[in-house]
């Protein structure tokens, strides 16, 4: 059976100790409880950079420049109700102490601690490319 594809951008925060930003998935939705690289959906008509920059200041309220996203990597999941295509983007530089405004919590790891952190299916393949790159 076919399933959609749905595109998402998403982004390593990086602090000045080379810690990630996770978010943890709100109960009720897809993969509730697991630690995502903050981001979501591109909109029709949007480039995966504005999106990235959207959901950054809705969930996060954080402000940040297409200047200061490097795209480093991607992944290809199959779900059961959709393909997830994610996109990665590192980003060192934004305005804004970043906040839950949805609610989530909110943890910096370093790249190696992730691969004990329970995120979702998708995230697993970046992990390694993260510690190798941050
Ligand atoms: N932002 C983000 N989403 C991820 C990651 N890994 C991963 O599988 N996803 C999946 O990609 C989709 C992201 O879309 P979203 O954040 O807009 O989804 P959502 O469930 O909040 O949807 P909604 O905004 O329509 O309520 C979700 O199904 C989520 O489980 C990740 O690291 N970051």
């Amino acid at each position: 059976m076919s399933k959609p594809t749905i595109l998402v951008s998403a982004a390593a925060l990086v602090d000045r100790d080379g810690r990630v930003l996770l978010a943890q998935r709100p109960a009720g939705k897809h993969l509730a409880g697991t630690w995502e690289f903050p981001g979501g959906k591109i909109d029709p008509g949007e480039s995966p950079e504005l999106a990235l920059i959207r959901e950054l200041d809705e969930e996060l309220g954080i402000s940040t420049h297409s200047s200061c996203l490097s795209p480093i990597a991607f992944a290809s999941h199959e779900y059961d109700e959709f393909h997830l295509i994610l996109l990665l983007f590192v980003c060192r530089k934004w305005t804004g102490r970043p906040e839950g405004r949805e609610g989530q919590a909110l943890r910096w790891a370093r790249p190696a601690a992730m691969f004990d952190i329970d995120m979702p299916p998708a995230d697993r393949p970046l992990i390694g490319l993260l510690d190798a790159l941050v």
